[in-house]
């Protein structure tokens, strides 16, 4: 069986064109939806992400405000810039970069979000109303998996789900969001007793360890539905260049999987789509519009 490849990036380059149609009809009643981004030190890999986001914000007609900060920012600093973001009239949304250097306690950082603003949905007033089925921001990378999961199998009623991984970003508001769904959940993580027989009963496997191609074909059940939230870069012997590589093995799995999402092109570029769509979804919330129809759990 050949799986069929789930297009992360077209999927979001169209989640990003439903989006950028929504900003120009709020641009025509004088609301510009604003996004602030704040990256503190210099992690290259972070300052890749944040590029992009800004690029793609401007692209649908957003405004972007980026905010760097040196790495040895004092805490006081970096949360006296959160109260100005929070009662900046111009800005809906504000994401705060993670990892933070370590001198800086990222969950009083992220506590200080005004959580109708926190467009990544970690706030602990959001992961409550994630938990108990309350209308809330939903984390950018599960939001975007189940996108693709409800484009590939529609209803997921009834479905055994394993999700691998336990972090707050991905794995906990993952296993909310598909228990929501009406999935069975399993949250399988490091300390997970013989993985592979768990991994075999799913209809749904969303890999979330950051452990190279880990996830082998073998473990599947013939036809499941497989999300590879991993991003892993990788230098293979012989080769000059780094790759990147998910949580799965993708030549294995896709030979007995359903359908599953490449790295890089999968759910990637699904999680910054989904950052524009949280915050036009802040947008509106703000203004007591109607909130965008398909872009919220
Ligand atoms: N507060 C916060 N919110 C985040 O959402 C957040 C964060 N901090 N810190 C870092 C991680 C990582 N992240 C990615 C976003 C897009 C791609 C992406 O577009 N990846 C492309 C390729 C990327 C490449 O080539 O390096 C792909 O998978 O096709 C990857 C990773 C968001 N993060």
């Amino acid at each position: 069986m050949a799986a069929v490849i789930i297009d992360g990036k077209a999927f979001a380059a169209k989640v990003r064109a439903q989006v950028g149609a929504a900003v120009t009809a709020l641009k025509a009643q004088g609301i510009t939806p604003g996004l602030a981004v704040v990256l503190v030190g210099e992690d290259p890999a972070s300052q890749v992400y944040v590029r992009n986001k800004h690029r793609q914000t401007i692209e649908v007609g957003m405004n972007s405000f980026e905010h760097r900060l040196p790495a040895e920012t004092p805490e006081a600093d970096l949360l006296a810039l959160i109260a100005q973001l929070n009662a900046d009239t111009a800005v809906d949304g504000i994401l705060v970069q993670l990892p933070l250097p370590a001198h800086l306690n990222a969950e009083l950082v992220i506590n200080a979000i005004d959580p109708t603003k926190d467009v990544d949905g970690f706030h602990i007033d959001n992961v409550g109303k994630l938990v108990t089925g309350q209308k809330s921001m939903v984390p950018c990378t599960p939001l975007g998996s189940l996108m693709l999961l409800r484009d590939s199998l529609g209803d997921l009623n009834g479905l055994e789900a394993v999700v691998i991984g336990r972090s707050n970003i991905v794995g906990k508001p993952m296993a909310n969001l598909l228990l929501q769904q009406g999935c069975t959940v399993t949250i399988a993580h490091s300390r997970t007793r013989d993985l592979p027989a768990v991994v075999r009963r799913a209809d749904i496997v969303v890999a979330a360890v950051g452990r190279p191609e880990m996830v082998k074909g073998e473990w599947l059940k013939p036809g499941a539905t497989v999300i590879d939230v991993g991003i892993n870069r990788i230098q293979p012997a012989g080769a000059d260049k780094a790759k990147l590589v998910g949580d799965c093995d993708f030549d294995s799995c896709a030979a007995v999987a359903g359908a599953i999402t490449p790295v890089p092109g999968g759910v990637g570029p699904m999680t910054i789509a989904c950052l524009l769509a949280n915050t036009l979804t802040a947008t509106c919330r703000r203004y007591g519009l109607p909130e965008p129809v398909g872009l919220t759990a």
